[in-house]
């Protein structure tokens, strides 16, 4: 298997004990995020570098195809499969290790892995989200990165589709 490959873990076909221990390779404090990141664009790519730097290791968190579609991103997204675009996001030095979730959150995830920080972009309000609560749960925390402004993939999507 090549190292790309290597940082994809399947947690779902792993016990709490495998998971565990497939994780405890990464060094502390543990940083996770999560997202679709369909098309990844330089907002996605500032901002993954920036959790990164806020501790000693990344896991990202993909959410799988059903899961994408839960979320009404639009009836053709997610546009990139989630193996992927999880290979993408493993392609990216900021980028550890990447899980996949089959749910509309990650918190059965985010449960499992239990970090010690959880980021999301500044476009979320990290005191609405289930996912701050529980990470404070067990002594973590949880931060907004700053938002760069002008860059998403549904407008990048839409701009591409007024031009053909
Ligand atoms: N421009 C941006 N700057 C900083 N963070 C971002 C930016 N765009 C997305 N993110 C963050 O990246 C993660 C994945 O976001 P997502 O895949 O929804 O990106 P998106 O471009 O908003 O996509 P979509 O337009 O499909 O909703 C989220 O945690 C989000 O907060
Ligand atoms: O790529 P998105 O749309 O920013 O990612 C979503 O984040 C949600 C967030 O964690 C609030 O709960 C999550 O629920 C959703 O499944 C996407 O990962």
């Amino acid at each position: 298997m090549s190292a790309l490959e290597d940082k994809l873990i399947d947690a779902a076909a792993l016990d709490d004990a495998a998971l565990t221990a497939r994780l405890g390779r990464l060094a502390r404090p543990m940083v996770f995020t999560n997202g679709v990141f369909d098309v990844l664009h330089r907002g996605h790519v500032a901002y993954l570098h920036d959790a990164r730097a806020q501790g000693a290791s990344l896991v990202v968190a993909v959410n799988s195809d059903a899961s994408a579609r839960m979320l009404g991103k639009g009836p053709d997204r997610p546009l990139n499969r989630d193996v992927d675009r999880a290979l993408v996001l493993a392609g990216l030095a900021s980028v550890d290790a990447v899980l996949f979730f089959d749910e509309r959150t990650p918190c059965e995830l985010l449960q499992r892995v239990k970090p010690q920080l959880y980021v999301k972009g500044g476009d979320y309000d990290m005191e609405q989200l289930e996912e701050t609560r529980l990470v404070r749960s067990w002594g973590g925390d949880a931060l907004a990165i700053p938002f760069v402004d002008g860059y998403s993939t549904t407008a990048l999507v839409n701009r591409i589709r007024k031009q053909s």
